[in-house]
């Protein structure tokens, strides 16, 4: 016999074998259905050219990670779609929605098959729902069914597959699944117990609405966030090339109601990563903050409001300053004098920065603050807030997404004529989108109004602006002309006291100029 028909002749006895499993499944009784089907399998297999790895849903008496993660990542739609418009594609889905999902999710019906291509290698996926035997005692009460996924790939592309599929898919879930889950905000209490066992956030569902398509911002500046995020959450390779930990820090400054908050729960729905809203002022000290540290999880926005008003953050520099050190204590985090809270600079500093902050990778750190100008420069350096980003008063390019997300209405709806106004006036008026949402909400279901509000308003800040600055000036130059008095009044005063009384004030002064050099 020929080698080729050897093959064919091992080919349609394989075939044939499949064939009578499926005959089997539908002829025999449950509990002798599995062990026939175990070892038409097990001859399968032993002629094939293929090779067969089982992923069962119970492995032993712990749930298989990896089964769910197969679970999900054939039910992404990229996987779904692939195996529609494959030759394969009588495959029967089944659809479910998880409890407080926001997506219906595909998933292989029992017993059917999906193919999918990786790295152009093309492998088959088989959903396995069988009966269980008859349970003997457990301490666990088994499902009645028994699920598994058998993974069929070609014997030469065995390495491929071990090497990379599996670790490819168990990321794919997880992008998944966070995609499909609402994310947790986390916070922190006083008082808690930090033992190993116990978990020190308390969290609850997260479904803040803001995105990067409702938040007010020039459009190029949400645009190199919106890049810098990404490029932050691909860049797995960079970081590990470089170096480098895993993270990324911004800080976000500006007045009250310029949307600091608002962009952090963008950034947080953007990536699809958890929020660690920590608050320092119930930390007790720099040992519990690393310890809350070590218990965020990758994935996540690391989140301190109001930096300025959370830790004394002037101790570093006013120590240095002192001494022309740095204060040892301080710097261990022992420091205790600060009445309520003995987090200090350097604590925090180790927190974003120093090895313990290395723990978990891929999080991002955001402070917030309205008042920049308190903070340390220690804390300003970079490679410790990467990005500063200054939310700031709201621009004519944020006031037209304010009008478009509230009133529902695109630019030649509002008129030319108003939008000229609009944009004249609304830099000058110094107002924060906060301000500028709270009018439109008012008048959201009249939006002719609404934006004619908006422009008085608008017309009545700049008003009283322009009368504000005015007075100012006034008030300065009165200061500066009575400064002037003065200096005339305490000149002519010493050249009358002086000797040289006849001199004049020229001379005076460059002789006292003279002196000054000397
Ligand atoms: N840039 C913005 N885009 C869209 N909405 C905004 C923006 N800024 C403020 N808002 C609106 O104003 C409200 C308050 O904004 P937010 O809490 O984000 O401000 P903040 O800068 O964090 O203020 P604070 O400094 O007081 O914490 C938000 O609920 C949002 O509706
Ligand atoms: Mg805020």
């Amino acid at each position: 016999m020929k080698m080729s028909e050897y093959w064919t002749t091992l080919a349609s006895l394989v075939g044939m074998l499949a064939f009578c499993q499926t005959i089997l499944q539908l002829v025999f009784p449950p509990e002798l259905r599995l062990t026939v089907i175990h070892l038409l399998t097990k001859i399968r297999h032993v002629f094939s050219s293929h090779i067969y790895f089982d992923i069962t849903e119970i492995d032993g008496v712990n749930t298989n990670e990896l089964y769910n993660a197969v679970q999900l990542y054939l039910s992404s739609s990229v996987t779904v779609n692939g195996a529609v418009s494959s030759s394969n594609n009588n495959t029967r889905l089944s659809l479910t929605r998880v409890p407080n999902s926001t997506s219906v999710t595909f998933g292989l019906s029992n017993n059917d098959r999906i193919t999918d291509v990786f790295n152009g290698v093309t492998v088959l996926w088989e959903h396995v729902v069988v009966q269980r035997q008859v349970q003997s005692f457990s301490w666990r009460p088994m499902p009645e069914e028994k699920r598994g996924f058998t993974l069929q790939i070609n014997k030469r592309d065995k390495t491929l597959v071990l090497d990379s599929y599996l670790d490819y898919i168990i990321g794919k879930s997880e992008e998944i699944r966070r995609r499909n889950e609402e994310r947790l905000l986390y916070t922190n209490s006083r008082g808690v117990s930090l033992d190993s066992r116990s978990h020190p956030w308390d969290s609850v569902r997260f479904k803040h609405p803001s995105t990067f398509e409702t938040l007010a911002m020039e459009p190029e500046k949400k645009k190199r966030i919106m890049e810098d995020l990404r490029e932050f959450a691909n860049g797995q390779g960079f970081y590990q090339k470089t170096g480098r930990a895993w993270k990324r820090g911004y800080l976000l400054y500006g007045p009250p109601g310029t949307g600091k908050s608002s962009l952090i729960a963008a950034m947080a729905n953007y990536l699809g990563y958890d929020i660690y809203d920590l608050e320092l002022t119930e930390v007790q000290n720099n040992s519990e903050l690393r310890k809350l540290l070590m218990k965020t999880s990758s994935k996540s926005l690391i989140v301190i409001e109001d930096i300025d008003c959370s830790v004394n953050l002037s101790k570093r520099g006013k120590v240095k300053k002192k001494n022309g050190s740095y204060d040892p204590d301080l710097i261990n985090g022992s420091g205790l004098d600060e009445p309520g809270s003995s987090v200090t600079l350097s604590g925090l500093l180790n927190f974003t920065d120093g090895l313990w902050s290395c723990c978990g990778s891929e999080r991002i750190f955001v402070f917030t603050t309205n008042h920049i100008e308190k903070l340390d420069s220690a804390l300003l350096r970079s490679g410790r807030m990467d990005m500063h980003i200054h939310m700031g008063f709201c621009g004519f390019e944020a006031l037209k997404i304010l009008l478009k997300n509230y009133l529902r209405i695109e630019e030649d709806e509002i008129g030319g004529v108003v939008l000229k106004e609009m944009e004249e006036c609304v830099e000058e008026a110094e107002i924060t989108p906060a301000d500028v949402s709270e009018v439109l909400i008012r008048n959201r279901s009249d939006s002719g109004k609404a934006v004619r509000e908006i422009l008085s308003v608008l017309k009545e800040r700049v008003v009283k602006r322009r009368k504000c600055v005015g007075e100012k000036k006034k008030k300065k130059k009165g200061e500066e002309g009575e400064e002037e008095d003065d200096d005339e009044e305490e000149q002519e005063k010493r050249a009358l006291d002086s000797p040289n009384r006849n001199r004049d004030v020229l001379g005076f002064e460059e002789e006292e100029e003279q002196e000054k050099e000397k």
